[in-house]
């Protein structure tokens, strides 16, 4: 039987992946991969279609194993302790979230402490519960929202629905995988607003935010990796990582980037010498 993990709020990392493959029927999707991620810092993971970035997320998140290699969450390896325990530690935010009933968003917030995408019977939660429930909702910018039911809510305010539910559990780790997907501009801007308030409000915090876009990245992006046929690129702070020329090996096509109020812009550039980053 699988120990409940004692997790250390102290210095070690919140994450480290090392050397990690992943093959799937036969067919290797993740090769040699490491990264380490530290309270405080904010990791935008990119690459083209099917590098793969989800894979590697749903390691993150004590999802899946990896084949080769290890894992270790707050130094818990996975594999070696209960998964459904660390993944208490860990906000799993997926835009494809499969709810069908007609929730209120106070109720699908609280799904985040037990895990599940359904309400579970007969479970009350606590006043101190409801008021942290509130809070994020709060901070997340839906409290006129808060009774509303999920199937009536716009795909950007479901989104911020999402990351409440998942912080509700108080995480060390935050995993967004494509948060933006199908956001009009408004949307995807309140939703970048609230994920960097919350870099603000909760410094205990890490993430990990995959995305296909460098203008979906929050200011506050402290790091990068640049994932090219399920290899790591390259991995390190945002201004070494985020360059035209880096960005143009990593998408097979020549870029130039722009920064602007922190915020990253990408336009076709005829050779990757043109770049120019802010
Ligand atoms: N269970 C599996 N069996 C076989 N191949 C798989 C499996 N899961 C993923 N793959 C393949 O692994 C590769 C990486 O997939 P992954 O979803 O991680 O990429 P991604 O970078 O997230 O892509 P996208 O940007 O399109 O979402 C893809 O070619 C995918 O088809």
């Amino acid at each position: 039987m699988s120990a409940e993990p004692t997790v250390d709020t102290g210095t070690l990392p919140v994450l480290c992946a090392r050397e990690v493959d992943v093959v799937r029927d036969g067919r290797p999707i993740l090769s040699e991969v490491s990264l380490t991620v530290r309270t405080g810092e904010h990791w935008a993971l990119l690459g083209a279609n099917g590098a793969g970035k989800s894979t590697l997320l749903g390691l993150l998140g004590a999802l899946t194993h990896p084949t080769r290699g290890t894992v270790d969450v707050l130094g818990h390896r996975l594999g070696r302790v209960d998964m459904r325990s660390l993944r208490a530690y860990v906000g799993h935010v997926d835009p494809r979230h499969g709810l069908r009933s007609p929730l209120k968003v106070r109720d699908v917030v609280l799904t985040g402490l037990t895990n599940s995408i359904e309400k579970v019977p007969r479970r009350r939660p606590t006043p101190d519960q409801l008021a942290t429930a509130d809070h994020l909702v709060g901070l997340l910018g839906l409290g006129h929202r808060r009774d509303a039911l999920w199937p009536t809510l716009s795909q950007g305010e479901r989104g911020r629905v999402l990351i409440a539910r998942a912080l509700m559990p108080k995480p060390r780790l935050l995993l967004l995988d494509e948060p933006a997907t199908g956001l009009d501009v408004a949307g995807r801007e309140q939703l970048i607003e609230r994920i960097d308030t919350l870099q603000q409000t909760h410094p205990e915090l890490a993430s990990v935010l995959v995305t296909h876009h460098l203008e979906e990245l929050p200011p506050g992006t402290t790091h990068a990796m640049l994932l090219r046929d399920g290899r790591c690129l390259a991995a390190g702070p945002v201004e070494e990582i985020l360059t035209g020329d880096l960005v143009s090996r990593c998408f097979d096509h020549p870029v130039r980037l722009f920064r602007d109020e922190g915020r990253w812009s990408v336009r076709t550039g005829r050779t990757a010498a043109a770049l120019r980053t802010g």
